[in-house]
């Protein structure tokens, strides 16, 4: 069987998009984790399998108002509910193949459905669903303690406004959190304001490490940005290490706008695919 693969990011939170219309693949986690890492298979942050909803025994794909679903998985294979940079990537995706008609359309997500507005200039458009403040807690860096504020948007983040420049962090190990809290783990952000509508963000993600941009997490930093300011609706840009993405949040609502870039694409050898199984 051939497999194609295309490799795209999204403010450089990397990807490896595997079409699969029909879900013929068999996905599993040992084949994720081979295709994301970054010596012995393409590199990328996660894998985003494109595949028509009806081909999917999934209660999230079978209520999607869309065609087409979304099925991220972390580098580390674990699967996760929901992938904002990924989203736009895999917009742009399905109108560069012509797999949708017009630029405005719905994707299919296992946090729910994500309409999206892929822009003249390639810039996309993800309406993000609310994003909901679910309590405090604290992350823990090289020992320091961080309060946070949690935030769900479809999937677990804990976002920390830091006084003292996010750069200074040590995020090559993996920081410490409330596990009774977020038994099925968290996104880390840490954040510094940098004036009025403008944030700096750097991400720990859930089953991935530090990455250059997770777009989940910056609509969680605002949101948590704003809750902190005692509201819950306002817009700011975010920057990240791979560039710049612009969040509203309202209540119940949120976007994200960014970039979406495709870098190569080619076929899988089969044997290595086979080995990696
Ligand atoms: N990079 C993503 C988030 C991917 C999922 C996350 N690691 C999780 O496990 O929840 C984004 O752009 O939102």
């Amino acid at each position: 069987m051939v497999i194609e693969f295309l490799k795209g990011h999204g403010t450089q939170n990397d990807f490896v998009v595997l079409p699969d219309p029909d879900a013929r693949l068999d996905l599993t986690a040992s084949r994720v984790a081979a295709l994301c890492d970054r010596q012995r298979g393409l590199g990328a942050d996660g894998v985003l399998r494109v595949v028509r909803k009806e081909a999917l025994d999934l209660p999230a794909a079978a209520d999607s108002a869309g065609e087409w679903f979304m099925d991220y998985r972390n580098a580390d294979g674990s699967i996760a509910e929901m992938c904002g940079n990924g989203t736009r990537v895999f917009a742009r995706y399905l109108v560069e193949a012509g797999l949708v008609s017009g630029r405005e359309f719905v994707i299919g997500t296992r946090a729910g459905d994500r309409p999206v507005v892929v822009h003249p200039d390639l810039t996309v458009t993800v309406q993000m669903g609310p994003a909901a403040i679910t309590g405090a807690s604290v992350a823990i860096v090289d020992g320091h303690n961080f309060s946070g504020v949690a935030v769900n948007v479809g999937n677990p983040h804990l976002v920390s406004i830091v006084d003292d420049d996010i750069d200074e962090l040590d995020l090559t190990r993996a920081p410490r959190y409330d596990s009774d809290f977020f038994p099925d783990g968290v996104n880390l952000e840490f954040v510094n304001p940098l004036g009025e509508q403008r944030l700096k963000m750097r991400v720990y993600e859930r089953g991935v490490g530090e990455t250059r941009a997770c777009g989940t997490g910056t609509v969680a930093a605002v949101a948590a940005a704003l809750h902190l300011a005692g509201t819950d609706t306002g817009k700011s840009a975010v920057d990240i290490p791979g560039g710049r993405v612009e969040v509203t949040v309202e209540r119940g609502a949120s976007t994200l706008t960014g970039p979406a870039e495709f870098v190569a694409r080619g076929q899988l050898d089969p044997q290595w695919w086979e080995r990696a199984g």
